[in-house]
């Protein structure tokens, strides 16, 4: 039987046929289609090493040891970049040590006063452990460092022709504004958790995405409850805009398994600085990237999960074409998560046979569990139509696909079949 989920994919705008009317007969038997494994994916890496990303004469980064010496630009945000940048190398009294920082580009402009929000939370968490003393968890944690357990990179590393899905909970974004009143972060993880994500995603930045640390935690104590049973608990992404290993531990000691660091943010040499941080402190990095310099640089760092979020920070685009056109680049051996406008089963099929172990996706779970007209703690189908969505992103053998809201109804059958591996009814 052919496979309709291989190349090409019929267009958003094709109409779908979906699901036979009411009454027709189930075929007396089908197969779960045998996609064969992705095709052993080129490296093409030799064109993104660091000494030819600077020569794509891209703008000029300013973190690290090039904020100093970084030459004067006419864009309004560099000082502020600049500022943001500045602090956070001072933070912790480090920053990167000589050597030049070749160009990852411009702080895109959203990027720079979430940044400099963020070196004034850092500074304030900073002084409230120092006043704590050495008794911090926090402190007693960057004093002696954890061991790792690569929960995380364990759960998103999938064989070829297989998906985690990393369900995401954000209310906000700042180029969408509010996306989902979700009253019951902890409640909707348990349906992400239910229907077979991997791992959750919780947004911890209050003013761009409505997120908290309280928010973080109630995740994780849901989470641990399902220890022992099955399926069991998904893994925790803690997704912020890092800038210093105090926020990294912070993020451990509330229970995460992973942060995120953006290259985009960070630059090579501090990504590498805090990637080496995340691993002494016990836990797993996505690197975020989102153009050829930043996954060279993610690379270059040794990176074991790279995430290409196909959201440009400058235009707020989604293209699934950054997925596809920055998949030869990342190494076999690193997983590979695609971020970012997976919408329908279709985007998570298209980007899967890319090569992609995992997809990380917020909107389109946030909205299908709409409980808005609920006290969101109780019973709603919006998490039903949420928990559909995840089982058509994981099922593998469809033929039988439409638009979001009906895939994800049956799509709950097509996750069952999956899981079961071949069969015929
Ligand atoms: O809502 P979407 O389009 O499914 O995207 C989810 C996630 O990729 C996005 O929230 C994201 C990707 N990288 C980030 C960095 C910071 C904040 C948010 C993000």
């Amino acid at each position: 039987m052919s496979c309709r989920t291989t190349p090409p994919y019929p267009s958003r705008s094709t109409p779908l046929l979906c699901l036979p009317p009411p009454g027709t007969p189930l075929p007396s038997s089908f197969s779960l289609c045998p996609c064969p494994a992705a095709p052993p994916l080129p490296l093409g890496m030799a064109a993104f090493v660091p000494g030819a990303a600077a020569a794509l004469g891209r703008g000029t980064f300013l973190g690290s040891s090039a904020v100093a010496a970084a030459p004067p630009t006419p864009r309004a945000s560099v000082a502020a970049t600049r500022r943001a940048a500045a602090l956070t190398m001072e933070a912790d009294g480090s920053g990167a040590e000589g050597g030049a920082q070749y160009a990852v580009g411009d702080i895109p402009d959203v990027l720079v006063s979430i940044l400099e929000r963020k070196a004034d939370e850092v500074a304030a968490l900073k002084a409230e452990v120092a006043a704590a003393g050495d008794a911090h968890p926090i402190a007693v944690l960057l004093a002696s460092g954890a061991p790792r357990s690569k929960a995380f990179v364990s759960a998103l590393r999938k064989p070829p022709g297989c998906l985690a899905v990393i369900g995401e909970i954000k209310r906000r974004s700042p180029s969408k504004g509010l996306i989902s009143d979700i009253k019951d972060p902890a409640l909707l993880s348990r349906h992400y958790n239910e229907a077979g994500a991997a791992a959750i995603s919780v947004l911890t930045d209050g003013p761009g995405f409505g997120g908290s640390m309280a928010d973080l935690e109630a995740v994780v104590k849901e989470q641990a409850r399902k220890k022992g049973q099955y399926p069991g608990p998904s893994v925790v992404l803690r997704k912020e805009f890092i800038i210093d290993p105090v926020q990294i531990a912070e993020a451990a000691v509330a229970g995460a398994n992973a942060v995120l660091l953006i290259v985009a943010a960070l630059g090579e040499a501090r990504t590498g600085e805090l990637l080496a941080e995340t691993h002494r402190l016990g836990l797993d990095a996505i690197v975020e990237v989102h153009d050829e310099p930043e996954l060279a640089a993610a690379v270059a760092v040794g990176a074991e999960i790279i995430g290409v979020n196909n959201r440009d920070l400058r235009t707020f685009e989604v293209s699934l074409e950054t997925a596809e056109r920055l998949r030869a680049g990342i190494p076999e051996g690193v997983v590979a998560v695609a971020e970012s406008g997976i919408e329908e089963c279709l985007d998570a099929w298209r980007v899967r046979d890319m090569g992609y172990s995992a997809i990380l996706v917020g909107e389109a779970l946030v909205k299908a569990a709409d409980n808005s007209k609920t006290d969101g703690h109780s019973y709603s189908a919006g998490y039903n139509n949420a928990k559909g969505l995840i089982k058509a992103f994981l099922a593998k053998g469809s033929v039988k696909y439409g638009p979001s809201t009906t895939a994800a109804f049956f799509g709950k059958g097509e996750g069952a079949k999956e899981s079961l591996g071949e069969m015929t009814v």
